[in-house]
């Protein structure tokens, strides 16, 4: 202990927040190192060559260290003693703002997203486009995870790594 007016506790205690996120945004997977027939075969009807449309759900998490870990560094943001907070979610909704929904909300993912351009729009891809996004307008070790519903049944997590 070393004389503060609170107790430090032992051991790693971390505090997750999520804001959810939903958008629209029509794609086609197609990869150009493949023929014609190669992507037929291996996207089947998510190659249809007019597309076809998402109502994406993402869940992007941020985590911070409770204030009173031992285990104090720079990396790892800590829930504000003062505020209670990981990160105001005001503030991430407006960096959500930015980084999905001004470049993916109602896009064709493929024609209007330069990133897409020869990357295949896959959900994987797109987690990865989101977390690259997110991750330059927040503090450093702050964003946890970003998770996207494609569809109820297709979920993709990407933490970074
Ligand atoms: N690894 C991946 N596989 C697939 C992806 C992807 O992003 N990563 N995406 C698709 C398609 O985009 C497609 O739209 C998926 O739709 P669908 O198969 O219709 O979705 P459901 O499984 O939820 O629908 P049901 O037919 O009701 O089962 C395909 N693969
Ligand atoms: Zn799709």
């Amino acid at each position: 202990m070393g004389g503060n007016d609170y107790h430090e506790t032992e051991g790693e205690r971390v505090g997750f927040i999520t804001r959810v996120q939903s958008f629209s945004a029509c794609h086609r997977l197609h990869s150009k190192s493949l023929s014609e027939e190669e992507n037929r075969k291996i996207f089947g009807k998510c190659n249809n060559p007019n597309g076809h449309g998402h109502n994406y759900k993402v869940e992007v998490t941020v985590r911070g260290k409770d204030y009173r870990t031992l285990f104090r560094d720079s990396v790892h943001p800590q829930i504000d003693r003062v505020t209670g907070m990981v990160m105001n979610l005001t503030d991430l909704k407006k960096h959500i703002e930015e980084a999905i929904m001004i470049p993916l909300d109602h896009k064709n993912l493929d024609e209007d997203v330069p990133y897409f351009a020869d990357v295949v729009s896959t959900t994987e891809n797109l987690a990865v486009y989101i977390w690259d996004s997110l991750v330059k307008l927040l503090p450093p070790g702050l964003l946890y995870e970003i998770k996207i519903y494609e569809t109820e049944k297709n979920i993709v997590v990407y933490r970074g790594e």
